[in-house]
């Protein structure tokens, strides 16, 4: 089975606001609520793709209850644990002249709740996949991360992180299967700007000697860089289309490549996968189907 760990989960609210100003009424010319948070877009995305998942992670309040609904109604499994304080968050996403995003804070979470996520991790075998992705909501130790991978180490399973800068770093030494940063959160890393997949490369490949088996770099619209652990480095640039929102085509791509190995063992294969289900993704309102996938395949192959 495929766990997939969100800490924060969220309805993301979709906007489309012709030339939005600060300071005065703006209307919206479109309007959709999606579930949200990366771990669940990786359920999604992986349903989608015909792999089953559980999505684990907290929830709060009626905004919890539609999260859990609208997962479901994708097929994935939920088995989420439900906080007592506060309301699981709504992110407001607008579309207009620029992208703008207002992410919420989330419920309280308290220690018993971090332990019961504790106990359903205990129960994981080496057959499983973990997915640990997105922020952590204030109420929760930074070190959230680093205790869950510890919890689970001597099991052996595949760890996924999608995660930025001290929660990534802190994780290495645990050497995850995979790690998923954009050329941006690497470059914050080392201090650096990073824009084409050339400048990537040595970057991605520090990551991998500080601990990570497999580094993935998603470069938005210029592709994607795979560092692999059989010291192979796949690269591509993006598929052509027209971005209509961009919101989860990274956790799309978390998705694609983890569909892609579990179905191939192929590095390239899943490279390949992932970099067309991150598009497929930006291409849409909502995230990727397998059909989806193949219809941007075709297009790379003609580019
Ligand atoms: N503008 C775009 N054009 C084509 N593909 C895109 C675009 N934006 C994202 N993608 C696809 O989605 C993948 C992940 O996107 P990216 O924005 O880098 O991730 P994140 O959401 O984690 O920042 C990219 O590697 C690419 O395959
Ligand atoms: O957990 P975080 O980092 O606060 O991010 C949550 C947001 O990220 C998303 O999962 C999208 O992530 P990406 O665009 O990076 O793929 C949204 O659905 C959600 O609103």
């Amino acid at each position: 089975m495929i766990y997939t760990i969100t800490f924060n989960p969220s309805l993301d609210y979709v906007i489309q606001v012709d030339h939005f100003k600060p300071g005065i009424i703006n209307k919206t010319k479109f309007e959709e609520i999606l579930p949200g948070g990366k771990g669940i877009n990786v359920s999604i995305v992986l349903s989608n793709l015909g792999h089953e998942s559980t999505a684990l992670g907290f929830m709060a309040g009626f905004t919890g209850k539609e999260i859990e609904h609208k997962l479901e109604s994708y097929g994935a499994k939920t088995d989420f644990i439900h906080v007592k304080k506060g309301l699981s968050r709504i992110n407001v996403k607008m579309k207009s002249d620029e992208e703008t995003e207002i992410n919420g804070m989330g419920p309280d979470i308290q220690p018993e709740d971090i332990q019961e996520l504790f106990n359903q991790l205990d129960t994981l075998t080496e057959k499983d996949v973990l997915v640990i992705s997105g922020s952590i909501p204030s109420t929760l130790p930074d070190t959230m991360y680093e205790q869950i991978i510890e919890r689970v180490q001597e099991k052996k399973i595949k760890v996924v992180v999608d995660a930025t800068n001290n929660l990534l770093l802190k994780v290495l030494k645990y050497k995850p299967f995979l790690i998923k940063p954009n050329n941006h959160e690497l470059g914050e890393i080392f201090n650096v700007e990073l824009n084409t997949r050339d400048e990537v490369i040595p970057y991605a490949k520090k990551l991998q000697e500080m601990g990570a088996q497999n580094v993935l770099i998603s470069m938005a619209g210029q592709g994607a860089v795979l560092v692999s652990d059989n010291n192979e480095v796949i690269q591509s640039k993006a598929p052509k289309g027209i971005v209509v929102n961009s919101v989860g085509a990274g956790d799309s791509m978390v998705a694609g490549f983890l569909a892609g190995y579990l179905e191939t063992g192929n590095y390239e294969k899943a490279f390949i996968n992932g970099l067309c289900c991150g598009s497929a993704s930006a291409f849409q309102v909502g995230l990727a189907t397998k059909e989806d996938v193949e219809n941007v395949k075709k297009t790379l192959s003609e580019n």
